[in-house]
């Protein structure tokens, strides 16, 4: 099939490069110049595992190409995917104007018949939206319908999610559109799941917003476990066991970021209220992953008090590990708070610290050597957990640290490892480790 894919994101481009990978022809536009020339010259604006040498093989066998020309994109393709960016302005509702824009670009461009198929998570009522500037604009003998087609890949491992996601969802009530769209999806063996276009879009926002209220739970089960004595890795693989509810997404930690979680979970309370609906639990749920973000600085303050002038080296930057998206990550709360209270922060990211820098700028020192970064620190924040930052030898923070205290945002060390070595550590639901025990093998409990 010939495709036309706008957006050269996340979606847009793992998109663009599997579907060139399952053999169609594909074109990916976006409004951004800079980013079509790296892509054309094979390399890729974003980091994600795989993306880059998909996006170059099918580059060079000539499945894929890259272009800002929107007559060369929409003119003659059987399918349109919009994965634009639905951002979110004040209050926590969805700036459509990305969408507002390409629907007319499309609407304009298109010469014949075409299914116009939405990727990007949009609330509930923007396909028809969609509908209706398409329909009102495009030449008249031309169909097109539009399809709610929502994306749950995983940015880190976006590529094996869009080969093996656990399904496909489909929203339309066109029966050619839905066999149109299970052809060219049918050899990804995904099931496919067909809806009317609104569920296909609440389908969207209720997986985030379900799977960050498991973060949430599980992250007040493990500040309970604090308090008592308890460990949530314990207690997280105890209850993970029910079938019920099971293992995934039940990792405590400093909260959720990322671009879509903190986005999608707002802008489903901000729908609920249009509609006369409060939605208690999911506001309860933002409000607990806001609080768990500055955990480690309250821990931070409660273990060595004033932190002025302390030398504190965060470790990761990116919102969770595998890339170098710092949207929404619980490390830029982190540093603008540790820099209110007045630290001298010094960051350690592995491939995230120039998406950081142009936020944060000079406010904090990087590095992307863990060594240099945790030289003569006062204390050390483990924020993300990347493999490079799991696989820190324990020596390191006692040789390289001028106090081995290190607060684990992340859980990323075994507490049996870390009382074999002199650091006082802080981890998340899990009992903390003091490195002046009077007897080595004492692990004193929170609050204690
Ligand atoms: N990032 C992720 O992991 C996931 C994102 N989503 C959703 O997918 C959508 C896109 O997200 P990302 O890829 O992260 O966004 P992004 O912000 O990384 O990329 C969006 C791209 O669209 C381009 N664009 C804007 N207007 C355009 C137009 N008229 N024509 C062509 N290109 C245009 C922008 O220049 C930008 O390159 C959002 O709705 C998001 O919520 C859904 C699942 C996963
Ligand atoms: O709509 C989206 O954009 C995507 O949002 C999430 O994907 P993503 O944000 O890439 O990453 P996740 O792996 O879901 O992690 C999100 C955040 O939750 C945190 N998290 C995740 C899992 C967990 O058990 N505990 C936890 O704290 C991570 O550290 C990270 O900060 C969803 O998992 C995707 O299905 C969805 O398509």
């Amino acid at each position: 099939m010939k495709i036309t894919v706008a957006g050269a994101g996340y979606v847009g481009l793992v998109t663009s490069a599997c579907l060139a990978e399952l053999g169609h022809q594909v074109t990916c536009i976006d409004i951004q110049r800079e980013k079509i020339d790296m892509l054309q010259n094979g390399r890729s604006p974003i980091y994600e595992p795989g993306l880059e040498s998909l996006l170059v093989k099918n580059l060079r066998n000539g499945k894929l190409d890259f272009t800002v020309d929107a007559h060369h994109a929409y003119s003659n393709v059987d399918i349109i995917f919009i994965a634009v960016g639905t951002p979110e302005i004040h209050g926590g509702s969805v700036d459509l104007k990305y969408i507002h824009v390409v629907s007319h670009t499309i609407a304009h461009y298109i010469e014949n018949d075409v299914i116009v198929c939405t990727k990007s998570t949009v609330p509930i009522g923007t396909n028809d939206l969609i509908k209706q500037i398409i329909h009102s604009r495009k030449p008249p003998k031309l169909h097109a319908e539009v399809v709610a087609n929502p994306e749950f890949l995983r940015e880190g491992s976006a590529v094996f999610d869009f080969f093996h996601g656990d399904r496909i969802v489909i929203g339309t009530d066109n029966p050619k559109a839905v066999s149109i769209m299970e052809q060219l999806y049918l050899p990804l063996k995904i099931p496919i799941i067909t809806t009317d276009i609104k569920s296909a879009e609440m389908i969207k926002y209720a997986s985030n917003a379900f799977l960050a209220t498991k973060i949430s739970f599980i992250n007040e089960i493990a500040n309970l476990c604090e308090k008592v004595g308890a460990n949530i890795e314990e207690v997280a693989f105890g209850i993970g066991h029910d079938k019920r509810i099971g293992h995934d997404f039940l990792k405590a930690g400093i909260g959720f970021g990322g671009s879509c979680f903190p986005k999608d979970t707002k802008a489903l309370v901000e729908l609920s209220g249009s509609v006369e609906h409060r939605f208690e639990l999911l506001e309860a749920v933002m409000k607990v992953n806001n609080r768990q973000q500055s955990v480690p600085v309250l821990k931070a303050k409660e273990t060595i008090g004033s932190l002025q002038d302390k030398k504190v080296t965060l470790l990761g930057l990116a919102f969770k590990p595998d890339t170098d998206d710092v949207r929404e990550s619980a490390s830029l709360r982190i540093i603008n708070e540790l820099l209110e209270e007045g630290a001298v922060v010094r960051a350690y990211d592995p491939i995230a610290i120039p998406n950081a820098k142009r936020i944060l700028g000079n406010t904090i020192e990087y590095s992307s050597d863990i060594r240099v970064a945790l030289h003569e620190a006062e204390l050390a924040i483990i924020a993300t957990d990347w493999e490079q930052i799991k696989h820190v030898p324990l020596e390191v923070y006692c040789t390289h640290m001028k106090d081995s205290i290190v607060i684990d945002g992340r859980n990323c060390y075994s507490l049996q490892e870390i009382q074999k070595y002199p650091i006082t550590y802080f981890s998340i639901g899990r009992p903390y480790v003091f490195k002046d025990r009077p007897n080595d093998s004492v692990v004193k409990e929170s609050g204690e």
